[in-house]
């Protein structure tokens, strides 16, 4: 069973199709990273998977449960951090917690257990209006943690944060599910940083999911790359195509053929570019990030669909 599963998730709002047939498939016990840019339907989706938004159309199921259906059962089985922190600056940070606690009807030691999760246990006697944002983070985990769930959504969780904050951040994440035993859903605009934390990635764009894949599978599978710096960059792209290889026009970087043998082609291409008498002082092989991957991807994704109300 998974964790979070979507299928054909859609919502409109006036002429925007903000989400466009979303389908969703988040194992249990990973960090799985949806992504998108600012505007692509991250939060619609997330709202629709928390039962803050209806969809227009689709289904969505949360821990085994059909959320449209039984719509407190698959909340209670989620803990949810979005943007809004709403905390009280001058109580503690147990304090704090304790009011959506007792809200929630959960004994008090839940309190310990989630403080410690997150790591907040030496501060949870000071008051909020002193904890940095890293902290309040950590805090509004904690609380998304209270009772347990099985599911834990974080809108962007390293927004604000200073680079030192992200890089914790980024090491409280990953350990994430297997401390709080949960499955992790984040929503970022950082590839880079969702590259760094998550098992699975969904990219959304325009509305549609337009890429989900675990990341080792997505790495496995993209065409591997080369950087070359040299001293003739225009009889050198006549030579890199005359071997079958791809340049790409804005940048440094030459894509091989899929499977191909990285190490055998850089030695080709040197010599065949130093036999040409082009002085080669760089050509090293390029791990392909998640940033070009959804760049290339992107760009292959036709236009916004917006109609007429
Ligand atoms: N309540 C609303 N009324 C009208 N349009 C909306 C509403 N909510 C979202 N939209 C539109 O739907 C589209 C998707 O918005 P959404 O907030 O889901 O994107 P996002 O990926 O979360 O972006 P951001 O990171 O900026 O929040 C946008 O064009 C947005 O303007």
């Amino acid at each position: 069973m998974l964790a979070i599963e979507t299928r054909d998730l859609r919502r409109r709002f006036g002429p925007t199709l903000a989400v466009d047939g979303v389908s969703l498939s988040v194992p249990r016990g990973c960090v799985y990273g949806f992504m998108g840019r600012n505007g692509a339907g991250k939060t619609t989706t997330l709202k629709m998977l928390l039962g803050l938004v209806r969809p227009d159309a689709g289904t969505i199921y949360i821990a085994g449960r059909d959320a449209l259906v039984d719509r407190l059962g698959a909340v209670r089985c989620v803990g949810a951090l979005l943007e809004a922190h709403g905390f009280y600056a001058h109580l503690s940070g147990r304090e704090n917690l304790d009011l959506t606690r007792s809200l929630l009807g959960l004994r008090r030691t839940e309190l310990d257990r989630v403080l410690d999760i997150v790591g907040l246990t030496p501060d949870a006697g000071r008051r909020v209006g002193g904890y940095s944002l890293g902290m309040r983070q950590r805090l509004g985990i904690a609380r998304a943690l209270l009772g347990s769930p099985e599911v834990l959504i974080l809108d962007e969780p390293t927004n604000g944060l200073d680079p030192d904050g992200i890089a914790d951040m980024r090491d409280f994440l990953r350990t994430l599910p297997a401390r709080a035993n949960a499955t992790v859903l984040l929503s970022s605009h950082l590839l880079g940083e969702v590259e760094q934390v998550a098992d699975r990635v969904g990219i959304i764009h325009q509305g549609r999911l337009v890429l989900q894949d675990d990341l080792a599978t997505l790495r496995a599978g993209q065409a591997p790359q080369l950087r070359l710096g040299c001293d003739a960059p225009d009889r050198a792209r006549a030579l890199i195509l005359s071997m079958g290889l791809t340049p790409d026009p804005d940048s440094d970087r030459i894509t091989l053929a899929p499977g191909a043998d990285v190490r055998e082609t850089a030695r080709a291409l040197n010599r065949g570019l130093v036999e040409a008498g082009i002085g080669v002082h760089e050509l090293t092989p390029q791990a392909r990030s998640l940033e070009t991957i959804y760049r290339d991807i992107t760009a292959l994704t036709p236009p916004a669909q917006k109609e007429a109300a």
